[in-house]
């Protein structure tokens, strides 16, 4: 029989490294629109408030397929338990006919995955229900050991919102992540940063100029070492991290990259022997750091107990008197 797709999993799993939080944090529901009929189907809304950074569920994918076994999907559907293949069919399938289909569903509801050199779409039963946001506030985290993903809150979210991801790269502009959600998963996106009646005729092009600032920032910005050994002035990093967090957050783009200007901002102060500015933004990095990655919270907090301890501390050059 073709197994082609199931034979990269790895043979032990061990257990997720974060725990979920005790008790459900989140339900699967209905959308419900407000202000028109239109529905997006299933979401999942939080039922507790989170913090930036804050876990909202880890959970185990119950099938890893290879995108190379596209077409030959009715091998794959042998070889499922039939528990989870009742499971998995009764997922949504965006590019059915008349009936849903195997291939249909891990195309609408596969996540991204990687497990070595195969391009890998993980199936997970709840997190198939979170929908699609342009300004997600929300991502995964894959784990190969554990073959189980991370949803993490990339801002607070409150009791009751709607937790969303991106699907696609949201620093496309707005024609281009539209197109691309229709081809790929059939919709026309409904969400607040795409769908809006724009209240300023400018909005969008403004929007579509700070996304590709946004991509383009990374490229253009001196990295902390050269900074640091550079003649150009403090502040100069400083404000163009400070910038790309203001963009960031106007667009609804607070991806894990917020964590670095986070932790970059703070490496400026801490090279600088700032030492108010410094523990401002690493207890910053370290609550948002808390939750899921509670081994890096543990650094920050040695770095603010021990100043000294900072590998940066005080290593930045002068910036010669002009
Ligand atoms: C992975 S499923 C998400 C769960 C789905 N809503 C359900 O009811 O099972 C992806 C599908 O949800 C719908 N969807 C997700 N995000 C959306 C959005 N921002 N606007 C409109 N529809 C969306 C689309 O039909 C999309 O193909």
């Amino acid at each position: 029989m073709e197994r082609d797709g199931l034979d990269a999993l790895p043979k032990k799993f061990s257990p997720p490294k974060v725990a979920p939080a005790q008790g459900q944090s989140y339900q699967i529901a209905l959308c419900r629109s407000d202000t028109d009929r239109r529905s997006a189907g299933y979401g999942m809304f939080a039922t507790r408030n989170f913090n930036r950074g804050g876990v909202i569920l880890v959970e185990r994918a119950v099938m890893v397929v290879s995108t190379s076994c596209f077409g030959s999907c009715s091998s794959i559907d042998q070889l499922l338990d039939p528990k989870v293949r009742k499971a998995v069919m009764r997922l949504t399938d965006v590019h059915a006919g008349a009936e849903a289909t195997l291939e249909g569903i891990i195309r609408t509801n596969g996540l991204e995955v990687d497990i070595g050199s195969r391009d890998c779409q993980g199936i997970f039963l709840d997190a198939s229900r979170v929908n699609h946001s342009c300004g997600p506030n929300a991502f995964y985290r894959w784990d190969p050991t554990s073959l189980s993903i991370t949803l993490e809150a990339v801002r607070p979210i409150p009791a009751g919102s709607e937790i969303t991801i991106p699907y696609i790269d949201c620093l496309q502009s707005r024609a281009d992540r539209r197109k691309q959600l229709k081809t790929l998963y059939n919709f026309d996106c409904f969400c607040k940063h795409c769908d809006v009646h724009w209240s300023e005729p400018n909005a969008a092009v403004q929007s579509d100029m700070n996304r590709k600032e946004i991509r383009e920032f990374w490229n253009l910005t001196p990295s902390f070492d050269d900074w640091c050994t550079s003649d150009a002035p403090d502040d100069e990093l400083i404000d163009l991290h400070t910038r790309a967090l203001e963009m960031r957050a106007a667009e609804g783009l607070e991806s894990y990259v917020y964590k670095k200007h986070i932790e970059i901002i703070a490496m400026c102060y801490g090279s600088m022997k700032d030492k108010e500015n410094f523990i401002c933004w690493i207890e910053r990095g370290r609550k948002a750091n808390m939750e899921a990655k509670p081994d890096v919270a543990g650094v920050m907090e040695k770095w603010i107990q021990d100043l000294r301890s900072f590998p940066a501390w005080g290593c930045r050059a002068r910036a010669p008197a002009h």
